[in-house]
């Protein structure tokens, strides 16, 4: 899907988005009275042949996006995720083009709309008709286009009669019911949801969703900011994580939600005043899928089917499979540690797994055997170093997502679902006898 002939929907290149803040109003005075000054000052030195200087700074330089390149096919929907003052909004509005970049470009392919200050575009003394026309106008429709559409628009919005109101009359949901039927009805090419969606009672942003998914079906590039992983992952076929303003990981959906619930459980941690930040490592796995952070405290070696030393292989529903680990523990490494093994199907949904206590004698390499009890299909092992810091509450250190793959295979599936659960007939004459009774 993201890999076409086609050119990219959007690509973004070296983005970045600088501010001056200034500690006190008067700074910024003394900022312009000597930028003006130097700038003055060097155009006579110019003349004069001497070399020019630069104007003394009153602002601290602040980026709230640094160093963005990054491509979005048409029909790919991004999600965009990271804690608050991470840039998230920055980005959006860069593309959508209500802020402009300090550096690099925004390069857009095709008609974008934005759900972004929803109804900030509307001029409340026109009524909602006449707003319609002017916002689809903006977007690039015809008007002969927008009188086509004109009834879809006010049967999403659903506002009834207010229609022909002016928008100074319309209750704060009215508007954004009205924008957001703009926005998605004119066949947008890019379309740039921010958490906005959280809007309207709970029919509108059910019927949100389905005119949003309606949308990314028929090839509309969509650019998702949300805080709630579950919906990155249900909606978006990839996601980028930013913090401070820099991209921190860009990934598969459920490794990049995996990996910020990680990052905030360890700073809900350090909060407590231990444990140091998570970063990127180098994958072990081969697949596509394989990602890996941890902190400084461990690290996996290496991670690799017995039988055939490996990281791809096939077994059959019923037998033995051993896995290999090793990995490494600084000093500084907490005492309980445990090492997870996970099983996750192709979109990374845990399915099933152990962790296991690790004595100081089995550091450094391990081997975990299980039997094979899953449907025919394909799975992903995914390894995770914790420690454990409470009856429950486990802290990674160190993850492997989908460090190794395998295939289950049999050709006389009898169980029904995901995984044999080994059931038995017991006593099969008797049970007979009774009910026959
Ligand atoms: N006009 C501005 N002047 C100075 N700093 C700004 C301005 N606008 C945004 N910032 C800063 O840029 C950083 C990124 O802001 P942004 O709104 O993009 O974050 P965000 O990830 O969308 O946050 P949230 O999840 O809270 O909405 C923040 O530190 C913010 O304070």
């Amino acid at each position: 899907m993201t890999e076409t002939d086609q050119p990219a929907a959007l690509e973004l290149r070296g983005l970045g988005k600088f501010y001056s803040l200034y500690a006190r109003p008067q700074d910024r005075l003394r900022q312009s009275v000597a930028g003006g000054l130097t700038a003055l000052m060097n155009r006579l030195r110019v003349r004069s042949g001497r070399p020019t200087k630069t104007a003394p700074t009153f602002y601290r330089p602040f980026w709230a996006l640094r160093d963005l390149s990054l491509s979005v096919a048409r029909g790919e929907t991004l999600g965009i995720v990271g804690q608050n003052g991470s840039g998230k909004s920055t980005l959006l509005q860069l593309v959508a083009g209500t802020l402009q970049p300090s550096e690099g470009e925004v390069v857009t392919r095709g008609r974008i709309a934005a759900l972004l200050e929803l109804g900030s575009g509307f001029n409340p003394e026109f009524t909602g008709r006449e707003n319609v026309f002017m916002n689809a106008a903006i977007l690039g429709l015809e008007r002969r286009q927008i009188e086509a559409r004109f009834e879809e628009i006010a049967a999403f919005a659903d506002i009834g009669d207010f229609i022909e109101q002016p928008v100074k009359n319309y209750s704060s949901g009215m508007v954004v019911r009205l924008a957001f039927a703009v926005s998605v009805c004119v066949d947008p090419d890019i379309l740039i949801v921010d958490e906005a969606l959280a809007v309207g009672d709970a029919a509108f942003q059910f019927k949100c969703l389905q005119r949003i998914r309606d949308l990314s079906e028929r090839g509309t590039t969509l650019l998702f900011v949300s805080h709630d992983m579950g919906m990155v992952k249900t909606f978006c076929h990839r996601a980028v994580y930013l913090e401070h303003g820099r991209v921190k990981a860009i990934g598969d959906p459920e490794a990049i939600a995996t990996q910020y619930f990680y990052d905030i459980r360890c700073q809900q941690r350090a909060g407590l005043g231990s444990g140091p930040e998570m970063r990127p490592l180098a994958a072990l796995g081969a697949d596509a899928r394989s990602t890996a952070f941890g902190d400084s405290r461990a690290e996996f070696q290496s991670a690799r089917f017995r039988r055939t030393s490996g990281t791809r292989e096939l077994f059959e529903v019923g037998t033995e499979i051993e896995i290999e680990v090793e990995f490494t523990l600084a000093e500084s490494a907490p005492d309980r540690i445990h090492l997870a093994v996970v099983i996750q199907n192709t979109k990374l949904l845990e399915l099933c797994g152990q962790r296991f206590r690790l004595h100081q004698k089995e550091t450094g390499r391990t081997v975990v055997r299980w039997t094979n009890q899953l449907a025919p299909g394909e799975y992903f092992v995914s390894l995770r170093l914790e420690e454990r810091v409470g009856q429950d509450v486990f802290v990674p250190l160190t993850v492997q997502v989908a460090a190794l793959a395998f295939s289950s295979t049999w050709d006389e599936r009898l169980f029904l679902g995901i995984t044999d659960p080994g059931m038995r007939l017991v006593n099969h004459a008797n049970h007979c006898a009774i009910s026959a009774a």
